[in-house]
């Protein structure tokens, strides 16, 4: 670097390369190189991953979990070693990986969009064609995801009362959710590391989101980041913030701040997560990429957390409390909404705490197993805030397991302003990008429209208790729900290439 620390040249893959130990630790990402040295105890995904790639180029793996501005908001400057000559970077060889063989095939082999025809075609197609760590952190639940499955299988046991006679030609479903209009009651929840299953991320979710005029929940734990997401919406685009509150408040501080300088319409305070659950699959993946060299080369002390989850939440605050509602409400005026409540006592203290509304959730079953479905709380809550002439006093979403338009309409008789839907969105960007999280939404709007009509619904005020038949919703089956619907639903059907012969 000259006198006003311009970099004169450019480094080499050999200078990297020497700082290739825990003594002295620079790695390479985006073609820039980064001493990482005094780092290494700090990285919350532990340093043995980041060892794993000392003194070489690191992009690949860095890319998926971490937002492009991490380094410049966390690692200080003077570790900014400056740009590094990509020629000179001994690229490593990638050595032969039959899984990854078998994955080609099998994308080359993939249905076509349009032979996805519900939102579980999504899931059974990532369920091929997604790299395995991929996979594994996405579809993941805790312990033995029977949460999971109940989330899905509790919409099986609600029934509908349907009306007849009901002059249904015109169907219009749209609602609003915090004073914004959208067009169907639910929005795209934030789900993490969006890059796991798309080299774009949530911005994809952002351009989905906006074609069809529903909602995006941003992630705190995004890949893209923040900013990345908001650029990606238009004019006029409405998101929500999801937070996963920092045990430093003053980062929780400046997020919030900034989330409300940038736009953001709603503030959903996570709280089923003080901390993250234990997702087996995301564990077990992780370890056969990461794990096994860790494992050889360090022995017991092998990091015994889970995967990618872990890695990146050793930040959230556990000690998060009723008491620092009042806190959030000085530092922001966006509505503010708990996510992840579970029970009528909470929504009830939530009302007396003045937030602006809940959402009955158990994170996808990636928390506390044996924690009951979003819709099974709900059918709980509604008829004691109806009791107490409570029900309009904040909104009430729930999410978990919504895979039909039917589960929409579910959800909205007992009383919900709106559902979240997590993973269907992440299997139709990890499958199909753009085009497939824009046909999953349609696939929703069509099954809506027609189960509006055939329920005797033409708006979403006719949407009530008495057209569903809940009776059978709080009898839990003790045998884990085999939950096929992703494996067998679409038939190997034959790809284009077959096609062709
Ligand atoms: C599928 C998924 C869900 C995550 C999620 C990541 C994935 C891959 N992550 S997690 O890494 O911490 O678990 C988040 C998250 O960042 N914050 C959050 O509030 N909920 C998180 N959730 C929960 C999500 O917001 C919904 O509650 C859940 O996805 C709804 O269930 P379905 O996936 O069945 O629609």
């Amino acid at each position: 670097h000259d006198s006003n620390n311009t970099q004169k040249v450019k480094l080499t893959g050999e200078d990297v390369a020497k700082h290739d130990n825990k003594d002295s630790c620079w790695v390479i990402v985006h073609g820039r190189a980064y001493d990482v040295t005094e780092f290494l105890p700090e990285h919350p995904g532990g340093s043995k991953i980041i060892l794993k790639y000392a003194g070489k180029d690191a992009t690949e793996e860095f890319e998926p979990i971490h937002p492009p501005d991490t380094l410049d908001k966390y690692l200080d400057k003077s570790k900014h070693l400056g740009e590094v000559d990509m020629n000179t970077v001994q690229q490593e060889e990638k050595e032969f990986d039959p899984e990854e063989e078998e994955r080609q095939k099998r994308i080359e082999s993939m249905p076509i969009l349009e032979q996805c025809y519900n939102l579980m075609d999504f899931e059974a197609v990532a369920r091929k064609t997604m790299k395995k760590t991929a996979w594994a952190y996405y579809s993941s639940g805790a312990d033995d995801e029977i949460t999971m499955r109940e989330n899905h299988n509790a919409f099986h046991k609600i029934w509908f009362r349907p009306r007849i006679l009901v002059d249904v030609e015109k169907v219009d479903f749209s609602t609003t959710m915090l004073g914004t209009k959208v067009d169907i009651p639910f929005y795209v929840t934030a789900t993490a590391l969006g890059k796991l299953g798309n080299p774009e991320g949530e911005v994809i979710l952002t351009r989905g989101a906006k074609k069809h005029n529903v909602i995006q929940m941003i992630p705190t734990l995004a890949s893209c980041s923040f900013d990345e997401i908001v650029d990606a919406a238009e004019d006029g685009q409405v998101q929500w913030l999801q937070l996963y509150v920092n045990k430093d408040r003053e980062v929780t501080r400046r997020i919030v701040e900034h989330a409300e300088k940038r736009g953001c319409k709603g503030l959903f305070i996570t709280v089923d997560a003080p901390q993250l659950g234990r997702r087996e699959k995301d564990m077990r993946s992780k370890f056969s990429d990461v794990g096994s060299n860790v494992q050889s080369s360090s022995g017991n002390d092998v990091d015994r957390s889970q995967g990618a989850a872990r890695a990146i939440s050793s930040f959230i605050d556990p000690s998060l409390s009723w008491k620092d509602i009042p806190w959030f409400q000085s530092i922001t005026k966006m509505p503010i909404l708990l996510k992840g409540v579970q029970c009528v006592e909470d929504v009830i203290r939530a009302i007396e705490a003045g937030v602006q509304g809940v959402v009955l959730s158990n994170h996808g079953g990636r928390q506390l197993d044996f924690a009951r479905s979003g819709i099974e709380v709900l059918a709980e809550v509604m008829p004691v805030l109806r009791e107490r002439g409570w029900q309009d006093r904040i909104e009430i979403y729930i999410d978990g397991g919504v895979r039909r338009a039917t589960d929409i309409i579910k959800a909205v008789c007992l009383g919900a302003k709106g559902v979240g839907i997590g993973r269907p969105f992440l299997y139709a960007m990890s499958a199909y990008g753009l085009p497939g999280v824009d046909r999953a939404i349609q696939l929703l709007k069509d099954e809506m429209e027609m189960n509006m009509r055939l329920i005797g619904a033409s708006k979403i005020s006719d949407l009530n208790p008495t057209l569903v038949d809940t009776r059978g919703l709080s009898m839990h089956t003790a045998m884990v729900p085999e939950d096929t619907l992703g494996r067998n639903v679409y038939d190997p059907l034959i790809g284009p290439k077959e096609k062709a012969k």
